[in-house]
């Protein structure tokens, strides 16, 4: 993973950087990297996280999925963290059959996708760490009914990702499901690169120890500058931008198959930075679609955020046939990845020509290794983000919050008084 900052210093950019602020900053992510260092050689909550491509036992995961790889579909069903690294994983990487997931509580969603669901070629992957989340456990539990209607013998097609108690837990144990173990010290958001987001990659052919091993040529790279760590260098101006005034991070991958990559960077960022009235809201977009709308504000709209692109520099390309069409005599010639760069850096230049503050993150090519390592990269841009912050970045009480209260609800507690209504219909 390659960065690019030269657009957020304030020779082009505003809010923009100093270039002696940055030399500043530099002294700080030389302590905030001791800080790091120290955590992953103590494995401590969180910063073990750093260490999976290390301790990621990617042989246990194949023995695990062994029995499902004849699969033609991977169902994953779990939530946030147990969902989007998987997620981002195969929708960004050729797999050998197709990856749904069952990540939401949507009656309409969940039906219509098991309505059309072969089930004796659907391996079920169902991931929770804590074992006890509502919306992945009555998914599975709606699942399995539909299994039991239909005379398909659910427990040869399960496999379980969990940790050592919990319901789901108990639920693997009574009807001796294969499980796998989720890692020690890490909080369901950075585990992407363990048994959590790369089993059903796994089941679906994904070359998971290239994944691992582009992850940790990103690990060895993390130094005490961030002049020499690209994942540093990102959290460390996405920080700097952010004091000064950019609210947002705009997250454009210019690939389709990383759309997924940016939901699962939102919830990274959101859910580690969200703290004490600090953090960037991350937004995520997709070039070049977002071009021909959302571009509009991030041009015209107030100098209040940061775009991060996402470009590959090499990848599968199809020529577009001539056509000798008026005015479109730029397309004589020229491919679709052509055509997709050029757009990429001239949104890249109309931002700058503004004054907006944009990154650019460059990876090779769109596969396993490299995604590895946009993945670790970034984990560990986040985890130095939140040392310079200084928040508690592996924690979540604000989601907590939330999910003791709907369980409240559901158990028939008080109706909820924080909130005050305004209603307006029509007459
Ligand atoms: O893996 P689970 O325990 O089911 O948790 C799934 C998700 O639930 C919560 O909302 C947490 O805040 C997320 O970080 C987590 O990834």
């Amino acid at each position: 993973m390659d960065i690019d900052i030269g657009n957020a210093l304030d020779a082009v950019a505003g809010p923009g950087v100093p270039r002696d602020s940055l030399d500043r900053l530099d002294g700080r992510v030389a302590e905030a990297h001791e800080r790091i260092d120290r955590g992953m050689a103590d494995d401590e909550f969180g910063y073990a996280a750093l260490n999976l491509p290390e301790r990621v036992d990617t042989a246990a995961i194949r023995d695990a999925v062994a029995p499902l790889t004849d699969a033609e579909t991977v169902l994953t069903i779990g939530i946030g963290g147990s969902a989007l690294g998987a997620a981002t994983l195969t929708d960004a990487l050729e797999t050998d059959g197709d990856a749904y997931y069952l990540d939401n509580v949507d009656p309409a969603q969940t039906s219509a996708l098991l309505a059309d669901l072969d089930l004796e070629s659907t391996a079920l992957n169902v991931v929770s760490r804590s074992g006890t989340t509502a919306e992945t456990l009555a998914n599975f539990l709606v699942v399995r009914e539909v299994y039991e209607d239909r005379g398909v013998d659910w427990t040869e097609h399960t496999l379980v990702t969990t940790g050592e108690s919990g319901n789901l837990r108990d639920l693997a144990d009574e009807h001796d499901l294969p499980v796998l173990p989720v890692p020690d010290g890490v909080p369901g958001r950075f585990s992407a690169l363990s048994t959590v987001g790369l089993a059903s990659a796994a089941i679906l052919g994904v070359d998971v120890e290239s994944v691992v091993t582009g992850a940790r040529a990103e690990r060895e790279s993390l130094s005490g500058s961030l002049y020499e760590t690209p994942a540093y260098a990102y959290g460390a101006i996405t920080y700097a931008l952010n004091a000064r005034g950019a609210s947002a991070n705009v997250v454009m991958p210019y690939h389709e198959s990383l759309e997924t990559y940016a939901e699962w960077y939102a919830q990274l960022s959101a859910e580690s930075l969200g703290k004490a009235g600090l953090g960037q809201t991350p937004v995520r977009a997709l070039g070049a679609t977002d071009q021909h709308s959302q571009l509009q504000l991030y041009r015209a709209g107030p100098n209040d955020k940061l775009v991060t692109f996402v470009h590959a520099r090499d990848g599968p390309d199809v020529d577009i046939p001539d056509a000798e069409l008026e005015g479109l005599d730029y397309l004589d010639g020229a491919s679709l990845g052509e055509l997709r760069d050029a757009e990429f850096e001239a949104t890249e230049a109309s931002l700058a020509d503004v004054g907006l503050p944009n990154v650019r993150v460059e990876i090779e090519r769109v596969d396993a290794a490299a995604i590895g390592g946009l993945l670790y990269g970034m984990e560990a841009a986040t985890v130095l983000a939140g040392e310079l912050y200084g928040v508690e970045t592996f924690t979540q009480p604000a989601v907590e919050w939330g999910k003791e209260v709907a369980r409240d609800l559901l158990r028939g507690g008080d109706p909820l008084d924080e909130t005050t209504s305004l209603r307006v219909t029509r007459e």
